[in-house]
């Protein structure tokens, strides 16, 4: 038999939680089981849920009793829901997430399961190759005040950070269709621009225009975007649901790079007792359904991610072990799908590039809007400061230091300084 299995975290001040694992595996699977005919059971079994472990956390001394908690892991039989993620969603925290103080803290999926989903297309190493940047962090900024502008507005902003020597530019996610600046216009514009810059750069570029708009419209809309020329392009799956990621990302038209968005992600990962924690929602699930990219918020921006977090997306992201439930003698082998890079994001300005790359390595975009835009010296000049700070951190000089003879990277410092 074939399993995935869920991790929860449920806090109850006086649950007998063995008996609540029990209950969640039967309910969420064949509903009752004591009480049928054996020869109903002998049928039922293979659809039954079971009960992995249950590892009980009894307050200490002085901790309140609401801080009573079990971690409790199910194991789900694949003969139970088709291989999609909305199915196993459902039937994993479908009525379950609406029942108390309880948390989707880890999913492993069977290698049956995985084997319905080609993951990544292009993966981190495909989208290195597409850049031709194999040695370094990659420098991603974002369009800032999108909405409203018009294509050559959009065009000179573009071609601005394009001079700055940013690898990617990615829209802003919230910039949608609309009359100025349709999809097309704006990508044909934008790749123009980009070839400009890139004739003074020598740097290929990706830009990631935002895909938007009904949902089986989708496969379309990007033929539109891929036909005028968008070599990668943005989505908030979250909004959209990870099985329109993984529709996009299988389809044979769309063969570009997708950089995944966390837009509404805040209303699911934050709380410890409800919602689905940040390492399953941006991490396995976005790697699964076939993000090449995945933007967070970092742990140390304008928008905060506590570093465990971050880190347990990176390893999501990253991993290449076999790891997870043995069933039938197979682990649930995460090699088969290719790793997606990692994008920790958020109000990042030049000073947070030795931390970012402390705590991320070299396989990361560093990522700003602002910390591109906002700089004194205007949106090329930010783009500078931040290749300098990387290429400082690669050559392992203080930035302090390093910044002494890259007037844009001491712009950037005296502006946003560097974190301590
Ligand atoms: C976590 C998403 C970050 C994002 O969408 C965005 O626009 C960031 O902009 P800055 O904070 O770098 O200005
Ligand atoms: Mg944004």
């Amino acid at each position: 038999a074939s399993y995935c299995i869920a991790t929860y975290r449920c806090y109850d001040e006086k649950a007998d939680f063995h008996k609540k694992a029990t209950g969640i595996a039967v309910g969420l699977t064949v509903g009752s089981w004591t009480d049928l005919p054996e020869a109903r059971k002998a049928e039922m079994e293979k659809h039954l849920g079971r009960v992995v472990s249950v590892d009980v956390h009894e307050p200490a001394a002085g901790e309140s009793l609401g801080e009573r908690y079990a971690d409790i892991r199910i194991a789900y039989p694949d003969v139970n829901f088709s291989r999609d993620i909305p199915a196993l969603l459902v039937t994993v925290f479908g009525k379950l997430s609406m029942d108390g103080r309880i948390k989707l803290t880890d999913l492993t999926f069977s290698p049956s399961f995985l084997d319905a989903f080609p993951g990544p297309r292009f993966g981190l190493q495909g989208v290195r190759d597409l850049l031709g940047v194999q040695d370094r962090p990659l420098l991603m900024s974002i369009f800032k005040s999108v909405i409203g502008h018009d294509l050559p507005a959009l065009r000179e902003q573009f071609y601005q950070q394009a001079l700055g020597g940013v690898d990617l530019i990615k829209d802003d996610e919230i910039l949608f269709e609309n009359p100025l600046t349709p999809i097309e216009r704006r990508v044909e514009v934008c790749m123009e621009a980009a070839e400009q810059a890139g004739r003074e750069t020598g740097q290929k570029l990706l830009y990631a225009a935002n895909l938007t708009g009904p949902t089986f419209g989708l496969v379309e809309q990007a033929r539109r975007a891929i036909g005028a020329g968008a070599n990668a392009l943005l989505f908030n799956v979250l909004a959209y649901g990870f099985d329109a990621l993984a529709e996009l990302s299988r389809h044979p038209d769309v063969n570009v790079p997708i950089m995944a968005h966390p837009a509404l992600a805040g209303a699911f990962y934050p709380s410890a007792y409800h919602g689905i924690s940040a390492n399953v929602l941006l991490g396995k699930l976005m790697r699964l359904a076939g993000a090449d990219l995945v933007l967070f918020p970092s742990p140390y921006g304008s928008v905060v991610m506590p570093l465990e977090e971050n880190m347990a997306i990176k390893d999501a992201l990253l991993t290449t072990e076999a790891s997870g439930y043995v069933t039938g003698g197979r682990a649930a082998d995460q090699l088969s799908l290719r790793t997606s890079f990692p994008v920790p994001s958020a109000g990042i300005h030049p000073g947070l590039v030795p931390w970012i790359l402390r705590d991320f390595g070299h396989d990361v975009v560093v990522n700003a809007g602002g910390g591109v835009h906002g700089h004194p010296m205007g949106a090329a000049a930010g783009g500078r400061a931040f290749r300098q700070a990387i290429d400082g951190c690669l050559s392992g000089i203080p930035l302090r230091t390093y910044a002494e003879t890259h007037p844009e990277l001491q712009a950037a410092i005296q502006a946003w300084g560097i974190k301590e």
